[in-house]
């Protein structure tokens, strides 16, 4: 369970509350909290006050994967693939091991056209899809994704939920204002 009590941060007043694994939207008005609550599950923000746990362990002990509704923000190298390759390396996991889930995790995304591309080209969707794809690689524990839709068409969405979905990762929060794209999930925080 992701628990969050006597939460306080800005907009954010949340005495009590508990998310179960699986896929979990987050929903509100504009100005609601939903990306500062994001933050602060990912362990991005420390919480004025009150407690986030995940599985008992605070998020910044978590391996928890955040991305952004601005795609540019969270693009830090020149090519797709390295982009993508960036967590592993980190890890310092083996080239040719690096390699075979790159390409592989790009060809269940649907971006392996996109591998040898600069980063700064893509179009905006493009580039929501290969931070996504990078946050994913790494098989997080939980997956933020901020307004995934919002550079998005309404196939391409619906398809790549589809794909985080078959990737088992045990959490994954979401936040959007599309009422299909929440539709989707298999419960909802309102905010
Ligand atoms: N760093 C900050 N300093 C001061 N106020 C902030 C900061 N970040 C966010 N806020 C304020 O906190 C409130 C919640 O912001 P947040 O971005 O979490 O809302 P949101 O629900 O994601 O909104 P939207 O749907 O418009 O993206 C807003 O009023 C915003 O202006």
């Amino acid at each position: 369970m992701i628990e969050i009590e006597d939460l306080r941060h800005g907009v954010l007043d949340i005495p009590s509350l508990g998310i179960a694994p699986g896929l979990t939207a987050v929903s509100g008005r504009n100005g609601a909290g939903k990306t500062t609550l994001l933050k602060i599950c990912s362990g991005l923000l420390l919480p004025d006050s009150g407690s986030v746990k995940i599985d008992g362990v605070e998020p910044r002990m978590q391996n928890a994967g955040y991305v952004s509704e601005f795609p540019d923000r969270h693009l830090l190298f020149g090519i797709v693939y390295d982009e993508i390759a960036s967590t592993l390396r980190f890890a310092r996991l083996p080239a040719d091991e690096i390699d075979r889930r790159v390409r592989q995790t790009a060809e269940e995304a649907g971006i392996v056209h996109l591998l040898d591309r600069e980063c700064r080209t893509l179009s905006g969707g493009e580039k929501m899809l290969v931070g996504i794809t990078a946050a994913i690689i790494d098989d997080p524990v939980l997956l933020v994704l901020d307004e995934p839709d919002s550079h998005l068409d309404p196939v391409t969405a619906e398809e790549f939920l589809a794909f985080v979905s078959s990737r088992k990762i045990p959490y994954v929060l979401w936040s959007s204002h599309s009422r299909t794209l929440l539709s989707n999930a298999e419960a909802e925080v309102r905010l």
